[in-house]
């Protein structure tokens, strides 16, 4: 089955990065993730990127250096393959999404004790491990 081409983003603030939990009734419900969404036909990951923070937390951003890119397997629809990209606010902080619950500025070496999302692990290994 074709993979599910998903991007993130990953925003910094120090030491901390913003982790998003999905509202009720989304698929993996409660389930931690860093904002992002489907990539689609016809666009590069970075201006979807843009495109779904501009439309799922309301701010504008830019795209920088892709920190992991990994597909997961799942028991029930379409494997994902989630590229996570480090990216900078370019004005207002989120404070509000369609898309969740929660909003959580989390410092790196908290970061593993949230319920990530599977597709999300390898990444939060990757920035987890600078902390080690
Ligand atoms: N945005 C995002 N989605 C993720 C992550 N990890 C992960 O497994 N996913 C999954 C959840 C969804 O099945 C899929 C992305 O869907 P989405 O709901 O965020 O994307 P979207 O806004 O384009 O789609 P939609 O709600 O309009 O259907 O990828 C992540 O870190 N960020």
């Amino acid at each position: 089955m074709q993979p599910l081409l998903v991007v993130a983003a990953v925003l910094r603030d120090g030491d901390r990065v913003l982790a998003c939990r999905r509202a009720p009734g989304k698929d993996a419900a409660g389930r931690w993730e860093f904002p992002g969404g489907k990539v689609e036909a016809g666009e590069t990951p970075e201006a979807a990127l843009e495109r779904e923070i501009a439309e799922e937390l309301g701010v504008r951003i830019h795209v920088g250096a892709l920190l992991d890119r990994t597909v997961t397997t799942r028991a029930q629809g379409r494997p994902i393959d989630l590229a996570c990209y480090a990216c900078g606010l370019d004005g207002d902080v989120p404070v509000a999404s369609t898309d969740h619950d929660e909003l959580r500025w989390v410092a790196l070496e908290h970061l593993s004790t949230l319920e990530w999302a599977e597709a999300d692990l390898a990444a939060v290994a990757v920035l987890t491990r600078e902390v080690v």
